[in-house]
């Protein structure tokens, strides 16, 4: 049967090469060749399939989704997958696994805390999957707060060991992504006692499960935390609690390239500092904004390709009613998530950048760039969940009713997504970090010269008075003027905070009576982090008819749409005055008519298959209605005309004797 593309006279309509803005997305040539070979492998493969994990008991999906992890490793095997191809072919199976912790936490801490030898020992094993690694941080009483852990690695040195052990329930490790059943090491985190004193927190390699039967090792409590948020979405995770009873491990299972302990039992710290005993949760929190732009762009495209599917009202002699994408309402909804999905992008980009330099810093013990570095993560992890689970659920709310269903899509994706505003550090614990790297910046201005995403802070005299110069909606096209706005308010609110603190005695009660504006301040800097490397993306050549241009209508929405929001801040900062506000909010109206014609290409330029979007609502073809009806037949319910347990419970209630009428 020939296919009919319901929306190909919207796909007609758009004005920029779409090939050449997949590249632009994908991030070059060669990324994208790859990753569009990579998620046709999966499509196509029935091993892959996914349709059915809502459906499914917590026992059979758990299930199906060890039999998928072994089936993507043999088939990285089979087909000898680079680490690139690898990693391609876990996103597009998007199915979160224990395989997730090994490679995306496991690995990454004994590479980045293990010393040579350690390396040379346990990595070979990791890489051939012949252990098992997890990532045991959290426990039941303390996640965010990691100098408070309480499970304790006492140094026994007349065995030459550690004994690690979970001296209290709250010390039980609650959380851990693949302990619960897999795993058979964890790096576990412990407070580090040597001589009866405490050193604070470091990081252990730690065998959990036998290799040979996988039943726990002696002193070993170990099993999943239970059922999670939504139907399938993170059940396919195995969370886990684990406790120790006395467990010893050798000495050389510490990790030990920030902090030693020597055979005779002597703490040694070395040149590196202490702090990169974080350094896998900043490795992991690059990753998380690398992953925002592709969930938000996911339900940007079903909402998007739906909304130009949909119509509602305003048929005119009997023609057809209105799409509810050319609703301004749903436009001034869904185009600033379109806007966000690409600003992500860039952002995710220039963050793994950022990341690449720090770690080649770090090796030539430069630390210089460390605490922006953390900063930045932390902040740009914070601002992106944020928006993207905001932005899932925005999604959902625009696909109307049949959002709710699961087929859309949508609640899966949700229910996934939003722990990430949780996992690898509570948002605004972590915009609580970049505040203290703001107050901090600000108290040494004439000390020390603000470098790099804080570097407008040199200008902070000038930031502090400036004046809006727009007196025209177009004005507020320039990117100078934006980029000004956005300096402005967060200088402004970072001094602000400054000058508060300062009235208090002591700084740290003071810092926790004005966290909320603090909080305030953080976010104010890191959206003019994602803003200016938007503008600066946009100041590189960019090939292909017309992308360029989409892009700056996007980067004008994004940062515009911004203003809008937060308006309160600009305006109670001065930085702008309510006409400028006004203009801002016309020229974003003149935006959304210009992105309008574009919106479908813009996402067809993600180049999701169906089977990756996994929804009706965003199939590509805009076929949604017979989709939606046939998949209704196709759920369990309707196995059967009459329900399972009509007899029991209908009929009885149908054949009562009403005796109402006597009472
Ligand atoms: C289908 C199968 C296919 C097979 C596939 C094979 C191939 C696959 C290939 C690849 C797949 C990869 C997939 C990857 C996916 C990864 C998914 C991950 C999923 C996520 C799971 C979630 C895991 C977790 O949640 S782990 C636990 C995380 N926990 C936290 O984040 C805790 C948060 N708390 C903290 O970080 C800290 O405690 C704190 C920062 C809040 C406070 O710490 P503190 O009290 O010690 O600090 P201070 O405030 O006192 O600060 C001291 C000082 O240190 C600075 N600082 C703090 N943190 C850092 C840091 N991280 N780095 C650098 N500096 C830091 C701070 O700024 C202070 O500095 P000063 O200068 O002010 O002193
Ligand atoms: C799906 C999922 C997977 C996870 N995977 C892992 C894993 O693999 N390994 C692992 O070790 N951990 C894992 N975790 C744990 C996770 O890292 C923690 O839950 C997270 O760091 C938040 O810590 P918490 O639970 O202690 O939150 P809490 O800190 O208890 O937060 C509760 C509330 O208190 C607020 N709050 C806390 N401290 C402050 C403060 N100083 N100032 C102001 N407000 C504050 C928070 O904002 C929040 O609103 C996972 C969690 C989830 C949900």
């Amino acid at each position: 049967m020939e296919r009919v593309d319901h929306l190909a006279h919207e796909r007609n309509k758009s004005e920029f090469d779409v090939d050449a803005m997949k590249i632009v997305w994908a991030g070059s040539p060669h990324a994208f060749e790859l990753s569009d070979r990579i998620s046709k492998l999966v499509a196509s493969d029935p091993g892959f399939r996914k349709d059915n994990r809502t459906m499914l008991s917590r026992k059979d999906l758990f299930k199906n989704t060890l039999r998928k992890a072994a089936y993507a490793w043999k088939t990285i095997v089979d087909l000898h997958l680079s680490e690139e191809e690898a990693a391609k072919l876990r996103f597009y199976v998007d199915e979160p696994a224990y395989t997730d912790l090994h490679w995306g936490m496991f690995v990454p801490a004994i590479k980045g805390q293990g010393t040579d030898e350690q390396q040379q020992k346990w990595l070979p094993l990791a890489y051939k999957m012949q252990i098992i690694g997890c990532y045991a941080q959290t426990e039941l009483g303390h996640g965010s707060n990691v100098q408070g852990l309480e499970t304790t690695a006492t140094f026994d040195p007349q065995t030459d060991e550690f004994i690690i052990h979970s001296p209290t329930l709250t010390s039980s490790k609650w959380w851990p992504g693949g302990l619960g059943k897999v795993a058979t090491h964890a790096i576990a985190y412990a407070r580090l006692i040597v001589g009866g004193r405490d050193y604070g927190v470091n990081g252990f390699i730690v065998q959990l499960r036998s290799l040979e039967d996988h039943s726990p090792l002696p002193g070993i409590t170990v099993g999943d935390i239970g059922m999670k948020f939504g139907n399938g979405a993170y059940n396919t995770m195995d969370n886990g609690v684990l406790q120790f009873d006395h467990v010893r491990i050798p000495r050389d299972q510490m990790l030990m390239r920030v902090s030693q302990v020597t055979r005779e039992g002597k703490y040694k710290q070395s040149d590196v500092p202490r702090q990169l005993v974080y350094g896998t949760m900043v490795y992991v929190r690059q990753t998380i904004v690398a992953d925002a732009s592709c969930a938000l762009s996911r339900a940007v495209c079903i909402a998007t390709r739906y909304s130009a599917v949909r119509r509602q009202f305003g048929s005119q002699n009997g023609g057809p009613e209105t799409q509810v994408i050319d609703y301004k309402t749903q436009q001034s909804r869904l185009f600033p998530l379109l806007a966000s999905a690409y600003a992500f992008r860039f952002i995710g980009e220039w963050l793994k950048w950022l990341y690449t330099d720090v770690t080649q810093r770090l090796q030539a013990n430069d630390f210089s760039t460390l605490p922006e570095a953390h900063a930045c993560t932390a902040g740009l992890k914070s601002l992106t969940t944020t928006a993207t689970a905001d932005g899932i659920e925005e999604c959902r709310k625009l696909c109307g009713g049949h959002g709710y269903l699961c087929s859309s899509g949508l609640p899966e994706l949700f229910a996934v997504y939003v722990p990430a505003c949780t996992y690898e550090g509570d948002n605004t614990v972590l915009l609580l970090q970049v505040a203290r790297f703001l107050m901090k910046t600000v108290s040494q201005l004439g000390v020390k010269k603000p470098v790099g995403t804080i570097g407008y802070m040199t200008r902070v005299d000038h930031l502090m008075q400036c004046r809006c110069g727009v007196q025209r909606a177009e004005d507020w096209l320039n990117p100078s003027a934006l980029l000004e706005a956005f300096e402005a308010r967060a200088a402004r609110m970072s001094v602000a905070c400054a000058q508060n603190l300062s009235n208090f005695d002591n700084p740290e009660e003071g810092f926790a009576e004005l966290s909320a504006d603090l909080v305030e301040a953080a976010v104010a800097h890191c959206q003019l982090i994602i803003v200016s490397k938007f503008i600066e993306k946009l100041q590189q050549e960019i090939p292909g008819k017309g992308v360029k241009q989409q892009l700056e209508v996007l980067c004008n929405i994004y940062t515009l749409f911004l203003l809008h929001k937060h308006q309160g801040d600009f305006l109670s900062t001065g930085c702008i005055t309510p006409k400028h506000a006004s203009l801002a909010n016309d020229q974003l109206r003149s935006l959304y008519s210009q992105v309008r014609p574009n919106a479908i290409a813009l996402v067809d330029a993600f180049n999701y298959t169906d089977h990756f979007l996994g929804s009706i609502l965003g199939c590509y073809d805009g076929n949604v209605y017979p989709k939606l009806y046939e998949a209704a037949w196709e759920d369990p319910l309707n196995d059967s005309v009459v329900p399972d347990g009509y007899h029991q419970y209908i009929r009885p209630l149908l054949k009562q004797q009403i005796r109402t009428a006597r009472l």
